[in-house]
């Protein structure tokens, strides 16, 4: 099965970033994708925290804008979409969920995960709270794509190994066999720890990773890592954009899978959880 990471530069023009996703899409479907992921904040890297707020959508509305391309193009090219992150409404009007919604090749809604940890960053010269316009979420979420399954995350989240070990690990939830991580990392932390804690969480969990980026300059100055990438099982970078926008393809490889585990049985090993 082949897997794609889209890689954008997102700007505040929601139409514009739309149009720009739905184009990717079809690229990495000309490729042969049946799982297509999209960064965090595809469709809005605003000029202010509070752009988040005037585009939000209601849950569940595929006659939204947003929602609808994602059903849609998710169904014209018949594949698994994980749609990066969008905002959603929440009964608190100064707050939006940051949420990543998964849809399936027949276009309906299969899952939903609200990013848990809120990424907090001041080093004088750059700061970021997102805590000052999202709600946290607080389920950990795995969602069956074909023969994947997929554990959900965004971005900071990749900083918290036991939300990984949640997915696969709580009463009746089985291992992932990817993990998936759009992201919007800033520059200066994406330089120091994207690669390591993507190849951490491959490694530690056994599973492949796939971390769709933004990737450049945005028009409110803000500059991110990029590097979308797929890493397999054994920490190894299949595939690698580092900077504009584009699309990563790696194949994902059951037998590679199982053979990882079956040398190295770490999962089986776990005493603590
Ligand atoms: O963890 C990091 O260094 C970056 C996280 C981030 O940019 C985000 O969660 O939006």
């Amino acid at each position: 099965m082949k897997l794609a990471a889209v890689q954008m530069v997102s700007t505040p023009d929601v139409a514009r970033n739309l149009d720009s996703a739905r184009r990717l899409i079809a690229e990495a479907a000309a490729q042969g994708a049946a799982l297509v992921s999209l960064p965090e904040y595809f469709c809005l890297m605003g000029r202010a925290d509070t752009d988040k707020l005037s585009i939000a959508e209601e849950p569940g509305d595929l006659h939204a804008p947003i929602q609808q391309m994602l059903s849609q193009a998710a169904q014209e090219h018949g594949l698994w979409l994980i749609a990066g992150t969008l905002p959603l409404r929440t009964p608190d009007v100064a707050r939006v969920r940051n949420a990543c919604l998964v849809f399936a090749p027949d276009g309906s809604q299969a899952a939903r995960y609200d990013k848990i940890h809120l990424f907090r960053f001041n080093n004088g010269r750059e700061d970021y709270d997102e805590g000052r316009v999202l709600e946290r979420g607080d389920t950990p979420t795995a969602v069956q794509a074909g023969p994947l399954r997929v554990g959900l995350s965004v971005c900071y989240d990749l900083r918290f190994p036991e939300l990984y070990r949640a997915m696969s690990f709580a009463p009746g939830a089985a291992p992932c066999d990817l993990i998936s991580v759009p992201a919007a990392f800033t520059y200066t932390t994406g330089q120091a720890h994207w690669e390591l804690l993507l190849r951490a969480r491959a490694v530690e969990n056994q599973c492949y990773v796939i971390a769709a980026a933004q990737g450049g300059k945005h028009e409110n100055g803000r500059r991110t890592w990029g590097h979308s990438m797929i890493v397999d099982p054994w920490g190894e970078v299949l595939a690698v954009l580092p900077e504009g926008e584009g699309v990563v393809v790696a194949e994902i490889d059951a037998a590679r899978l199982a053979a990882v585990r079956a040398q190295l049985p770490a999962l089986t090993h776990r005493v603590l959880g």
